[in-house]
C-alpha cells in the first residue's frame, strides 16, 4: 500500500549528516555519507546486509563515534557535546531495538515505568500510571499491562518497545528492523503503527529494514546504501523504477505485499 501524504516541514532539518566516515579496522563501512531528515518525515534506509545501516543509526544516537564528518541532531553537533549534553539529547531520540530490548523480569507496566522514574522523577504515582495507560492505549496494548514479556507475541513485544520509547515523547524515532521476524499480517500492523506514531506524536524517523513492504508502507523517502553512501534517494517509485542496477537487484530478491 502506498503511504498517504503527511505534513513534512522541509524548512526544519532534524538530522543533518555530511561527509560521514566510519571504519572498523581495515573495513570502511561509511565512506562520505550525507543525509537530511526533515521534521515529520519517515526516511527508510535500505541496503544489503553489512552495508552499514545499524552503524548509521548508532552514530545518529551517539552510541558510536564517527571517524570524520558532521552529524547534527535536533540542531546539536553530537560529536561536540559533553557526555551530559549527549545524555539530554538522547532523551529526544526513541530507539526501537531489533529485539525490542524489554526487561524480561519486569511486567509491561514496570518496563514502561522504568524510563519514567528515571527521566521524569517529578511525576506522581497517579501521573505515571496515567501516562503508561495512555501510551499503551496508543499502541493498542492496554490489556497487556500486567503481563510479562514472555507472555507476549513478537508483534506485541514490538508494540511495548515502541510504547517505551514514546513514553518520553521523543522528537526522533530510530527503528532498527521493526518487522524482522514477524509474519506478514503482524508486520503490516507494525507498519501501520509506525505511521500512526508519526501522525500522532509528530515524530521524524529513520527506519532501517530489508523489508520492501515496510519501506513502501512507512517511507516518505527511501535512501539506498551502496558502498558506504546513499546511491539513490527519493520516493519508492523514484528509487525502484529507474533501472538502477543496485536497486533492481534489491527489488528482484524481495517480496512486496500490497495490503
Ligand atoms: N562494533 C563493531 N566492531 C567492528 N565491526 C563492526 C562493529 N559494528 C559493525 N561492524 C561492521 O560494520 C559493517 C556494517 O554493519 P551493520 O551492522 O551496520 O550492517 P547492517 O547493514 O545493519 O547489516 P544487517 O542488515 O545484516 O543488519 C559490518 O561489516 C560489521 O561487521
Amino acid at each position: 500500500m502506498r503511504k498517504s501524504p503527511v505534513d513534512i516541514d522541509k524548512q526544519n532539518t532534524v538530522i543533518h549528516i555530511r561527509g560521514l566516515y566510519k571504519s572498523f579496522d581495515t573495513v570502511a563501512v561509511l565512506t562520505g555519507m550525507d543525509l537530511d531528515l526533515y521534521k515529520g518525515e519517515n526516511v527508510v534506509v535500505l541496503g544489503r546486509s553489512g552495508s552499514g545501516k545499524s552503524v548509521l543509526i548508532k552514530l545518529i544516537a551517539g552510541l558510536l563515534k564517527p571517524d570524520s564528518g558532521t552529524i547534527c541532531v535536533a540542531g546539536e553537533e553530537i560529536d561536540q557535546l559533553s557526555p551530559r549534553a549527549l545524555q539530554e539529547l538522547r532523551l529526544k531520540i526513541g530507539f526501537l531495538y531489533q529485539g525490542s530490548a524489554l526487561y524480561d523480569s519486569m511486567t509491561v507496566r514496570e518496563n514502561l515505568e522504568f524510563p519514567l522514574v528515571r527521566n521524569s522523577p517529578h511525576l506522581t504515582h497517579e501521573e505515571r500510571e496515567d501516562t503508561i495507560r495512555e501510551v499503551l492505549e496508543n499502541v493498542g496494548l492496554s490489556q497487556s499491562i500486567d503481563k510479562m514479556p514472555s507472555e507476549l507475541s513478537g508483534g506485541q513485544k514490538k508494540r511495548v518497545g515502541i510504547a517505551r520509547t514514546l513514553i518520553l515523547h521523543p522528537d526522533i524515532m530510530l527503528y532498527d528492523e521493526p518487522t524482522a521476524g514477524l509474519d506478514p499480517v503482524t508486520s503490516s500492523d507494525i507498519n501501520m503503527l509506525i505511521n500512526e506514531v508519526q501522525q500522532k506524536y509528530r515524530t521524524s524517523s529513520v527506519i532501517i529494514t530489508h523489508d520492501l513492504t515496510c519501506a513502501k508502507t512507512t517511507g516518505d523517502r527511501i535512501a539506498l546504501i551502496t558502498d558506504g553512501k546513499f546511491s539513490r534517494e527519493g520516493t519508492f517509485e523514484e528509487v525502484f523504477q529507474t533501472g538502477d542496477a543496485e536497486a533492481k537487484k534489491f527489488y528482484d530478491y524481495n517480496f512486496i505485499i500490497d495490503t
